[in-house]
């Protein structure tokens, strides 16, 4: 048995377009507090000494971050932006995997954080690597669902007003954040898996070892980790990191 520290990598998927956001250029270059979102998030990472590299996964053709991740220890940038988030993924851990540095072991942890989150307390990210560590069960950072939760009718027209078709218990429900953390190579058979059957509905990693037949760990997060989607986050983003950032 060995008894070697455990390794801990980041891989931050940062190749998507933010549409929702309703920014000209990709959300996470927007500034926040006058720094890039996505430098926000990796710093958040980098405050872990534990975590041995960052590997930031952008477009191919992204001309904004080397400029946005400039200086900053521990990180490197690779060009493995795929056409979904959980594509991205898989194509940064194949990248990481690959690396003729060796840089990631399928036995080595991986932690999944997106662009999208900059505020990222050190406290909760210390309490999900802890938490795998103690278990060696992957896991994820989640909040309990606080609100009544309602599903809708189907629309059948745009334009049609949204109606409640039934109130969903709230019982036993959690809302996923990031960071997600998985050992690599059973995270790139479940995502390998999990693609080749239904991507749309693999938006977190969990979703795709859940699908395996893990049952990752549910940390607790943090209110201040939301994630940045809707035009009117970056200001609240704003005011959540001020005294920080
Ligand atoms: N093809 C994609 C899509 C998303 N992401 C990343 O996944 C994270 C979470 O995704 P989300 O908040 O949905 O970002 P976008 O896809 O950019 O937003 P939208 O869905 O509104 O376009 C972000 O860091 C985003 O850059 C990615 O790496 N590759
Ligand atoms: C991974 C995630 O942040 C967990 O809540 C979320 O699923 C990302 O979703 P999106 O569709 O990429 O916004």
């Amino acid at each position: 048995m060995s008894f070697s520290e455990p390794r801990i990598f980041a891989i931050v998927p940062a190749g998507g377009v933010g549409a929702r956001a309703g920014t000209g250029q990709p959300k996470q270059y927007r500034l926040l507090c006058g720094q890039p979102m996505l430098r926000l998030a990796v710093c958040a990472l980098l405050a872990d000494a534990r975590i041995r590299q960052v590997r930031v996964a952008v477009a191919a053709d992204d001309p904004h971050a080397e400029g946005a991740l400039r200086d900053l220890p521990r990180t490197t940038c690779r060009p493995c932006g795929g056409p979904t988030r959980a594509h991205t993924v898989l194509g940064a851990l194949h990248d990481a995997l690959n690396d003729c540095d060796g840089a990631l072991l399928p036995t080595d942890w991986v932690l999944v954080h997106d662009a999208a989150r900059p505020g990222l307390p050190a406290d909760a990210l210390a309490r999900l690597i802890d938490a795998c560590l103690r278990h060696d069960l992957g896991g994820l950072l989640a909040e309990p669902v606080a609100d009544t939760v309602k599903r809708a009718t189907p629309q059948q027209h745009a334009g049609e007003p949204v109606r409640v078709m039934q109130s969903v218990s709230r019982e036993a429900l959690w809302l996923a954040q990031t960071p997600q953390m998985f050992r690599a190579g059973a995270l790139l058979a479940a995502l390998e898996a999990a693609l080749a059957d239904d991507s749309a509905a693999i938006t977190d990693e969990a979703s795709a070892m859940e699908r395996a037949g893990h049952q990752p760990l549910l940390v607790a997060g943090s209110l201040l980790n939301r994630k940045v989607t809707w035009p009117e986050d970056f200001d609240i983003m704003e005011r959540l990191l001020g005294p920080r950032a």
